[in-house]
């Protein structure tokens, strides 16, 4: 426990040197010196969570990012005992078991927190529940009696599926429990999603900005996923103190602010660009056009998504782009920067696109409506089936077989 408190004391000191942290009180607000945080971070880990002094110290920081300063909140604030005595009245019914179902709800039953799972009785995702551990009657319930149950709602259903599901869940969701989700979709584009949430309870969001498979490996191995933080609706006056305390349950590291709004402007942007469609485009235009220059299938995947995601961009992952690009010859910086700029403007009219089609809510209503098919796993999946088909992405398969550490079971 020593050894913890210590540990845990060095880096919150080690952190606060890196980045410059200034600290605002979580109450009101102030500039805190460097030593007052200090102390405070060796204070807090020494001490019980209860010391009133410290909680004052504790709370939000106040951070620099590239010149614009903006609030986060860090795991280290809620040791376990705390998290555990905070939630100690609470059930967290976590409605919805796909991949932030599975991740938040394991993380959350290993902090201690008590966790049950709602999901459609023998569907898919009540099988996967049992394969994890969730006892039928005991932690797995169908969804409305899981609401019943619980006081904090977690709604993981897919954002088609809190549509479609919300005229039979909204009557249970009843005063003074709290609801929350991953996403803002649901509540920010109501009109198409019918979703309003009843007045008399608090709505919060908490984001992991990762799939929810890393929310756990992340978890498992000790880190955190990052995730954005909002309320919506703050009934009990505790809304934020909630949410925040609630992202650590299911496995953050640490949280920035943000609103519904932007959060699902964001995402939906994000994953449709750089994160997932936007890469698969890129590579693939790339691995096309050295193949018709007559390239064999492993030179072109190699120089588009091998060298990539092995090589480069965990580069840009750990020291930034200018890391990457100081690791590479001259002769490709001289390249590289020469060609970003024609990248970017050819690009930007796209993202403009792809921004208001967010915006508008174009986007939202495909998904509800692919989204919400009963076919909707079967038609996901034959789509999917056609980018595992194409030429880049079997050249792909027989390339990672070739890698040293290479397991057949991981394919
Ligand atoms: N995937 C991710 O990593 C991330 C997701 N989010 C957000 O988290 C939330 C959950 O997403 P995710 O975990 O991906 O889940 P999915 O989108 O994969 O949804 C899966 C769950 O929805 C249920 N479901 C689907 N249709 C219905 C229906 N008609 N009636 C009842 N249940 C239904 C499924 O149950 P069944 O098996 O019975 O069909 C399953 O439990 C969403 O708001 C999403 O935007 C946020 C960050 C990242
Ligand atoms: C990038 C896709 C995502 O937004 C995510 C994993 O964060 C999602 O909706 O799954
Ligand atoms: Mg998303
Ligand atoms: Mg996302």
């Amino acid at each position: 426990m020593a050894s913890l408190a210590s540990r845990s004391a060095t880096q919150a000191l080690r952190n606060t040197a890196r980045r410059g942290v200034s600290v605002a009180a979580a109450v009101k607000p102030q500039a805190a010196s460097f030593s007052l945080f200090a102390k405070a971070a060796i204070a807090k880990s020494a001490q019980s969570s209860s010391s009133s002094t410290i909680q004052r110290v504790r709370g939000m920081k106040t951070l620099d990012f590239a010149g614009t300063k903006e609030v986060v909140y860090e795991r280290s604030d809620w040791p376990l005992a705390k998290l555990q005595d905070y939630f100690k009245d609470d059930t967290l019914a976590l409605i919805g078991y796909g991949s932030q179902g599975h991740g938040q709800g394991l993380n959350a039953r290993d902090n201690g927190l008590n966790v049950i799972v709602g999901v459609r009785k023998d569907g898919e995702s009540w099988k996967q529940a049992i394969e994890d551990g969730w006892v039928p009657g005991e932690t797995l319930f169908p969804i409305e009696e899981a609401i019943e149950k619980g006081t904090i709602i977690m709604n993981l259903l897919s954002d088609a599926a809190q549509s479609q599901t919300w005229p039979d869940i909204a009557p249970l969701i009843t005063k003074g429990k709290t609801l929350y989700f991953s996403h803002g979709f649901s509540v920010v584009y109501k009109e198409d999603t019918k979703v309003i949430p009843p007045s008399d309870v608090d709505v919060i969001l908490v984001a992991p900005k990762g799939s929810g498979r890393t929310v756990r490996t992340l978890f498992k191995e000790g880190r955190g996923i990052n995730s954005s933080v909002a309320v919506f609706q703050d009934v009990s006056g505790k809304a934020k103190e909630k949410a925040i305390a609630l992202g650590v349950g299911i496995g953050s590291g640490y949280m920035y602010d943000t609103t519904f709004e932007k959060e699902v402007y964001s995402d939906l942007y994000g994953e449709r660009g750089v994160l997932m469609g936007a890469i698969q485009g890129l590579f693939l235009a790339q691995y096309q056009v050295l193949r018709k220059n007559g390239h064999s299938p492993s030179e072109a995947f190699n120089e588009t998504v091998e060298e990539a995601t092995q090589s480069l961009y965990p580069l840009i992952g750990a020291k930034g782009m200018d890391y990457m690009f100081n690791a590479c010859s001259t002769t490709a910086r001289r390249g590289a920067l020469d060609w970003a700029p024609v990248f970017e403007k050819a690009n930007v009219p796209i993202f403009e696109q792809l921004y208001e089609s967010v915006r508008n809510g174009t986007e939202t209503r495909k998904s509800l409506e692919y989204n919400g098919r009963p076919t909707y796993r079967k038609d996901l999946a034959a789509e999917l089936e056609i980018i595992n088909n194409q030429e880049i992405w079997r050249a792909g398969k027989t390339v990672r077989s070739l890698r040293p550490d290479y397991k057949p079971e991981s394919e």
